[in-house]
């Protein structure tokens, strides 16, 4: 067995660290000399059950015409993320180079522990007199190393030294990432075990696609990630907004208005035309915005319905539907700005949130969001003053629209059972 230095460390063990950011590590030549200490949000249980079979894991990349199983062997700690001490030795350590995260749209928030948790280990890393460490946030927020920049500075606050070695020595990396990948099911594990013969506890089943944009710089080195398939460029922002809007704008819209239809999965919703009809008068909009030539534009949406419509993946609406509140600012706002501001209706927006305030008056799915009492709150009482309070929350501008708020109540109406 290969003794793999730990140089990077991840935050947030969950699978789609797993399927992407540990395959690429995996697939690197040089993967030999690059261990990953993974820490998980809060709770041991992924930690414990990967610690219990020696921090190997199947990867099942799920094609059309099978499943193909593999061992990613990279991960070479797994700690709860509550575990101060273990996470202070590995960032103080000399030899560590990179940092990623997958920590949700929430955890770049003031409120979360996330960026409290980044400081503390920088401070740790400054003492120890470590040298610098790109930090590579791989959550679907634009501007993700910035965000994460300002996440971190923000909770140095008046440290002015600390901030100082920051600016000095800390590299954020923006990064568009692309691998759908659902939640780990009993049945995976139950196919996982057929494909290997090995009763893993933690498989992860994702789709044969993989995407990785980077841009910023590596102080210490890397893995050689771009011989694995993963793109350095300059910058990155045509290519995330690209993503944000086209593939998680409409999983967002397939996960609201396509749960008022009775679905349950991506799949299954892309199936029924007419939310097929929706997503592609969605995608017409966000393509108007794009400054991207028309074929790479329609070469990404071919794409992207092959992928939906895969039926052997099961993407729950429900997981994808979480969190609406940090996502739709993200992933709608910009596109309907947009159209409003070229003097268009903007039916392809409206519809995604109308589909969530029926999401917020409750029929569809659980609402889970970190302001779901907020928004739960808003969306109640005559549709009109509903979508007026829900937008309110998020954009006082487009809550004072009267157009966008009949629209978007005419839309809700429309997707009513
Ligand atoms: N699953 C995908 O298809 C996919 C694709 C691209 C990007 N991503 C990004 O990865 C993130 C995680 O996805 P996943 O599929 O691994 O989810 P997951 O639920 O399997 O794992 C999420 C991990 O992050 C931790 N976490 C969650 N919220 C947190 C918070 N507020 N603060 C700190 N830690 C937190 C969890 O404890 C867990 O370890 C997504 O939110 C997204 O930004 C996911
Ligand atoms: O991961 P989230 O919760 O930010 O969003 C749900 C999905 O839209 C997302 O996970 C996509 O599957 C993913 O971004 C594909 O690369």
């Amino acid at each position: 067995m290969v003794n793999r230095p730990v140089r990077i460390a991840h935050l947030g063990l969950g699978a789609f660290f797993r399927a992407h950011q540990a395959w690429y590590t995996a697939h690197a030549p040089d993967a030999d000399s690059w261990g990953i200490a993974a820490f998980t949000g809060r709770s041991p249980a992924m930690a414990d059950a990967l610690n219990a079979q020696g921090r190997r894991y199947t990867l099942i990349a799920r094609r059309a015409e099978g499943d193909h199983a593999e061992i990613i062997p990279v991960v070479t700690e797994a700690h709860p993320g509550g575990d101060d001490e273990a996470w202070h030795a590995t960032m103080s350590a000399p030899e560590l180079a990179v940092v990623t995260l997958t920590v949700t749209e929430a955890g770049y928030e003031p409120t979360s522990a996330i960026p409290g948790r980044l400081l503390a280990g920088l401070r740790a890393r400054r003492a120890a007199g470590g040298g610098p460490l790109a930090l590579v946030s791989c959550d679907n927020l634009p501007e993700n190393g910035n965000a994460l920049r300002i996440a971190v500075q923000g909770a140095a606050g008046d440290d002015a030294d600390l901030r100082e070695w920051i600016d000095a020595h800390i590299s954020f990396v923006s990064t568009v990432v692309d691998r759908i990948t659902p939640a780990t099911t009993p049945e995976d594990r139950a196919v996982a075990q057929a494909l290997t013969g090995w009763a893993d506890r933690c498989p992860v089943v994702t789709e044969p696609f993989s995407e990785w944009l980077l841009a910023g710089e590596f102080p210490s080195g890397r893995p050689q990630w771009d011989v694995a398939g993963a793109r350095f460029i300059d910058d990155v922002e045509v290519y995330e907004r690209r993503k944000l809007w086209l593939l998680n704008g409409a999983h967002s819209l397939l996960a609201y208005a396509g749960a008022t239809r009775g679905h349950a999965t991506v799949a299954e919703a892309m199936h029924d035309e007419v939310c097929a009809a929706w997503v592609e008068q969605w995608w017409d909009a966000a393509a108007r915005h794009l400054e991207l030539d028309g074929t790479e534009v329609s070469d990404y949406r071919a794409a992207l319905t092959a992928r939906f419509t895969n039926p052997r993946i099961q993407h729950q609406l429900a997981q994808i539907g979480m969190d609406g509140s940090r996502k739709l600012p993200v992933r709608a706002f910009p596109v309907l700005r947009a159209e409003l501001a070229a003097g268009r209706e903007a039916v392809g927006p409206a519809r995604l949130l109308a589909g969530w305030i029926r999401h917020l008056r409750g029929d569809t799915f659980e609402v889970r969001d970190p302001s779901a009492g907020e928004f739960t709150e808003a969306a109640r009482g005559p549709l009109d003053q509903a979508v007026r309070s829900v937008l309110g929350g998020l954009d006082e501008e487009l809550a004072a629209d009267d157009r966008v708020v009949r629209l978007v109540a005419d839309l809700t109406t429309e997707l009513s059972p």
